[in-house]
């Protein structure tokens, strides 16, 4: 058994719903499925525990609880002393075994479920989560919250690793579940599902090489329009990472007076340019746009034959019904938007809460609603399309919370969407979004220009 992530392969992730198809037809075949479940959380015990004291085992009183109970017996007959119950024990534990609820978990936690979850982070012993951290749902990496009266919300294990056991469900990868599941194994327990996924987990996708007779006119155009008055830096960052992704030829079009100036004077490879200029380029629109934007939308998005849209001009679609109707007529395939949960939640009209609430969901509608690509950003970015099953990215920290790392993906996807002109918009929006997560996967302060030569060097 080892981590899952780094992953080179994408992975199938199901709900809750789809789990419980999965292991009532397994059952049939298979029906030592919580032996195998409670033997592989012990193993992964075994190998995690630190020190002599006993394993301290949190068992719900559902099949969660039943695999804890069962990896309580087999620690027990490898002779480690063993605490099965939900206080705590006497002295202190080796390793926390949260077994309290896994994918049952299905409405606000009570008092008493809150004070043990609580106990186990009070640990300073390391916590394995089974199947899910408890408190935390499935389907959405949300907090299931605690019920009212309760003076803390969104009460959680916050595990130091989780065991995902016969699937990998969404919410560990997404939302809230990426910071609470710690270090992420998967134990199939022996069963290949046999349906369609709810989602993928995404991996390193390799883009195809150029061949040797392309030149820059192969490569494709890229036209950055935003930069209004104070916030050219936006622009300028989206139009270098179009460059460094391998644009052919990178134009930027400020939304602020530039008086006969260079598109940016440290990175003399761009050029100043206009829709007039390079109708067939692809758009990248909106960053830094400021409410200027909304006048050029119209026409950009009548004329571009691709087009990324982000930030501002997200903003001002939100805010227009004739604009978000010129995004949803425009030809299937050929729009991405790259909100963040605000965006997002301008857009559909709902609280960021809401957004975050189910962001699989959230990314699903909004594709729908405006027949586009749309990459939700934020922890665990969700990429949907129309027709397509959702990707979950697998990379990505908070290194990436900085200003301007949202231009560099923008930029990054739109110089991708010019050099692979026959890839789907979904395929590259995934990989995109993966290799600017991998990027962003430090340890220290990363200015959002800084992630460009990692993505470079990714490729
Ligand atoms: N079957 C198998 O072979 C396999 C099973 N596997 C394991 O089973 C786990 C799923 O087990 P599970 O369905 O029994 O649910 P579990 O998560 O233990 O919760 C228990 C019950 O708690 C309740 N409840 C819900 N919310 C609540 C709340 N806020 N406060 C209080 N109570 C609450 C709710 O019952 P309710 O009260 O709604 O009737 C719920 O049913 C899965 O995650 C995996 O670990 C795997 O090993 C594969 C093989
Ligand atoms: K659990």
């Amino acid at each position: 058994m080892r981590p899952l992530l780094p992953t080179t392969r994408p992975w199938p992730l199901f709900d809750t719903a789809a789990t419980r198809r999965i292991e009532v037809a397994a059952l049939a075949a298979t029906p030592d499925l919580m032996a195998r479940a409670g033997h592989a959380v012990a193993k992964l015990a075994l190998a995690l525990r630190r020190g002599d004291g006993p394993v301290w085992l949190a068992c719900g009183r559902g099949n969660n609880g039943g695999d804890g109970r069962i990896a309580a017996d087999v620690l027990a007959a490898h002779g480690i002393p063993t605490h099965a119950a939900l206080q705590p024990p006497a002295s202190p534990p080796s390793l926390v075994v949260d077994a309290l609820f896994g994918i049952g978990l299905n409405r606000p936690l009570d008092a008493a479920s809150a004070a043990v979850i609580e106990a186990m982070n009070a640990c300073s012993a390391p916590i394995l989560a089974v199947d899910v951290p408890s408190g935390l749902l499935a389907d959405t990496g949300q907090p299931a919250g605690t019920i009212a009266g309760l003076a803390a919300d969104g009460v959680a294990v916050r595990a130091t690793h989780t065991l995902s056991l016969l699937t990998l469900k969404p919410g560990l990868f997404t939302g809230e579940g990426r910071a609470l599941a710690g270090r992420i194994w998967f134990d199939h327990l022996g069963v290949t599902p046999a349906e369609a996924p709810t989602a993928w987990l995404s991996a390193p996708q390799a883009l195809p090489a150029s061949l040797a007779s392309h030149h820059k006119g192969s490569h494709g155009q890229v036209l950055v329009v935003g930069g209004a008055a104070g916030m050219q830096g936006a622009a300028r960052l989206a139009a270098r990472a179009a460059l460094h992704a391998g644009a052919g030829r990178v134009y930027v079009d400020l939304l602020a007076p530039n008086d006969g100036g260079p598109a940016d004077a440290g990175q003399p490879e761009l050029m100043c340019g206009s829709l007039a200029e390079c109708p067939l380029a692809v758009g990248v629109i909106g960053c830094g746009g400021g409410p200027e934007i909304a006048a050029r939308l119209p026409a950009l998005l009548s004329a571009l034959p691709r087009a990324v849209l982000d930030a501002d001009a997200l903003n001002a679609i939100a805010a227009s019904a004739p604009l978000q109707a010129a995004v949803a007529s425009r030809a299937p395939g050929t729009t991405v938007i790259t909100p963040h949960p605000l965006e997002a939640a301008r857009l559909l009209q709902i609280t960021v809460q809401a957004v975050q609430q189910d962001r699989l969901a959230a990314a699903q509608t909004l594709a729908r609603q405006l027949r586009c690509t749309v990459l939700l950003k934020g922890s665990g970015s969700v990429i949907a399309s129309p027709g397509e099953t959702p990707t979950v990215i697998s990379t990505g920290g908070p290194a990436l919370g900085t200003a301007g790392s949202g231009d560099v993906l923008a930029g990054w996807l739109g110089g991708w969407c010019a050099r692979h002109a026959a890839m789907p918009l979904h395929t590259l929006a995934c990989a995109a979004a993966h290799a600017h997560g991998a990027a962003g996967e430090v340890n220290h302060v990363l200015p959002a220009g800084e992630l460009i030569a990692p993505m470079t060097r990714l490729l």
